[in-house]
């Protein structure tokens, strides 16, 4: 069986890829992710300006998942940028993801004018989603703001790009937020994000440094949700918005499980992080075993149908 698929009209010759964040700070990280298994790499969300992030620790692996308080660390837009238009140039035949936000809204506008104005033949994740930043919001979590700023960014920017969002958790956003994303030329939507601000606790004390302790939750924790959010967007979204699913994928059940809902990619993050690069490989095989048992040849054999009990 083929696990490869597609984006926006781009060919991967696999569904699997990390998830922004994780594996992908730094050059060297991003070319083990590119010689993996993977079928792309997208890049840690870049700011203008290279940025130090949150004290440490900021990272924990724990049991059941992971909690982070980064900060949004990166080495700022130029150090990715200048290595995805490199890279384009070595590998035509690969697309990459450019993972972006600025700390304003006119930082937004500015870097992706950017890009816009470089010969970055990829795509592009606008991340609307980081809970990590002390003072700055989930900025898709305002619908207001998220609108406005789509708005503004079409105006000027013609090149595929795609949002990652925040899990929602209420059936009426689900339908406001597909709402905003239906009026814009979107390639594609990410779900999810880390599920924000949760609080991991060892004997009497915070596992993480930054806001007392509180950060994002990844791994097994965030599954059902993140599963949610991909079905609810497919369900909602006008087709040619296409899905990206991240969130609790260990196994290739869990990457079936996301595609069955709706995903034409599929990211990982938590797992990537404890197991390394491997896991590609290993997730890739036991998801073809699983299509091979139920005789689905290619990931359109079973693409967003999941069942319901009627
Ligand atoms: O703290 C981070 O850097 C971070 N951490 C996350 O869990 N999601 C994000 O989008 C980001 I930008």
């Amino acid at each position: 069986p083929s696990t490869q698929t597609q984006i926006a009209g781009f060919q991967f010759n696999n569904c699997l890829m990390n998830a922004a964040g994780v594996a992908c700070m730094t050059i060297a990280e991003l070319e083990e992710v590119k010689n993996s298994a993977a079928g792309s790499f997208v890049t840690k969300t870049a700011t203008l300006e290279p940025r130090a992030g949150n004290p440490e620790p900021r990272y924990r692996d724990v049991p059941l998942g992971s909690i982070n308080s980064m900060g949004l660390p990166n080495q700022g837009l130029a150090y990715y940028l200048n290595y995805l238009l490199d890279l384009q140039n070595r590998e035509p035949e690969r697309t990459f993801f450019l993972s972006l936000v600025g700390m304003s809204p006119d930082e937004t506008h500015t870097i992706l004018r950017q890009v816009q104005e470089s010969g970055f033949t990829g795509l592009t994740e606008l991340n609307l989603s980081c809970p990590n930043v002390p003072g700055k919001p989930q900025i898709a979590y305002d619908f207001e703001t998220t609108e406005k700023l789509l708005g503004e960014v079409f105006a000027y920017f013609s090149k595929p790009l795609g949002v990652k969002l925040p899990p929602y958790f209420d059936i009426v956003h689900f339908d406001q937020a597909a709402a905003i994303f239906n009026k814009f030329p979107i390639k594609f939507v990410n779900c999810v994000n880390s599920i924000g601000n949760g609080l991991y606790v060892e004997d009497e004390t915070v596992a993480i440094r930054p806001k007392n302790g509180f950060g994002g939750i990844g791994g097994e924790y965030i599954k059902p949700t993140a599963l949610a959010n991909v079905h609810a967007f497919y369900q909602r979204l006008n087709p040619a918005i296409q899905i990206i699913g991240t969130g609790g994928v260990l196994t290739g059940r869990d990457a079936f499980e996301h595609i069955l809902c709706g995903a034409s990619m599929v990211q990982v993050g938590t797992t990537l992080h404890k197991e390394g690069v491997s896991a590609f490989a290993r997730i890739t095989e036991e998801l073809q075993a699983i299509m091979a048992e139920k005789g689905y040849e290619t990931l359109e054999d079973f693409r967003g149908k999941l069942k319901y009990l009627g």
